[in-house]
């Protein structure tokens, strides 16, 4: 497994070994030895979600709060996403700092996201089914958000707001400089 550390503290770009032949391929999409021996901590995934969302479709950005907040381990299974990370962690020398990557089926690549960091992605294939691992469960009265185009964190979707499909939840999500004092 490859690993890449990003401009998030905790947060790695992960990437399984693959092993290709006649039949087609191979890998390891979870290995809990290895991954502790990456993070450097003990995780217990207890949660796994699946979504799948067309062209343009931007979930985001989301996490809980407290003692709910999740840790999530992410990856697609079918076509390509820009995922997006925030650090929202006050106590984190990273702290406000926005991390992106591009998922797809074809670079295999996951994202691990620590806990106090907020979460959402934009479908840029035709369709994209969405798979992840959370280390701890949903629980709706923790969820929390930030607008996906909040000037405070600039995120370039790649992609015009014309075509933007988005959740009338996530419509009305705050903005980070209305909430920052809240945040842990
Ligand atoms: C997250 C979640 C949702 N739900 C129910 C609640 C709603 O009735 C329905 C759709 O939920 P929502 O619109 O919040 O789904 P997404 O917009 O994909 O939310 C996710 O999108 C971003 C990218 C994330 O990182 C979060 O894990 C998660 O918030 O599933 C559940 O029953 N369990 C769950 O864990």
């Amino acid at each position: 497994m490859k690993v890449e550390t990003t401009n998030i503290e905790g947060c790695y770009v992960l990437a399984p070994t693959v092993f290709k032949d006649k039949r087609g391929y191979f890998f390891e999409s979870f290995n809990q030895e290895q991954f502790e021996k990456v993070v450097g901590t003990a995780i217990n995934f207890v949660q796994d979600n699946q979504s799948k969302s067309s062209r343009g479709v931007l979930r985001g950005l989301h996490y809980q709060q407290g003692e709910y907040a999740q840790a999530k381990l992410v990856r697609v299974l079918e076509g390509e996403v820009l995922d997006v990370a925030v650090d929202l962690r006050k106590d984190s020398p990273t702290y406000k700092n926005v991390f992106t990557t591009v998922l797809s089926l074809e670079n295999n690549k996951q994202l691990f996201i620590p806990r106090g960091c907020a979460h959402g992605f934009l479908t840029l294939s035709e369709s994209a089914t969405f798979f992840y691992k959370c280390d701890n469960f949903y629980n709706k009265e923790s969820e929390a958000g930030l607008r996906y185009d909040d000037p405070a964190f600039a995120i370039n979707w790649q992609m015009k707001e014309s075509e933007l499909i988005i959740s009338e939840k996530d419509k009305v999500l705050p903005y980070f400089k209305h909430i920052e004092t809240k945040v842990s």
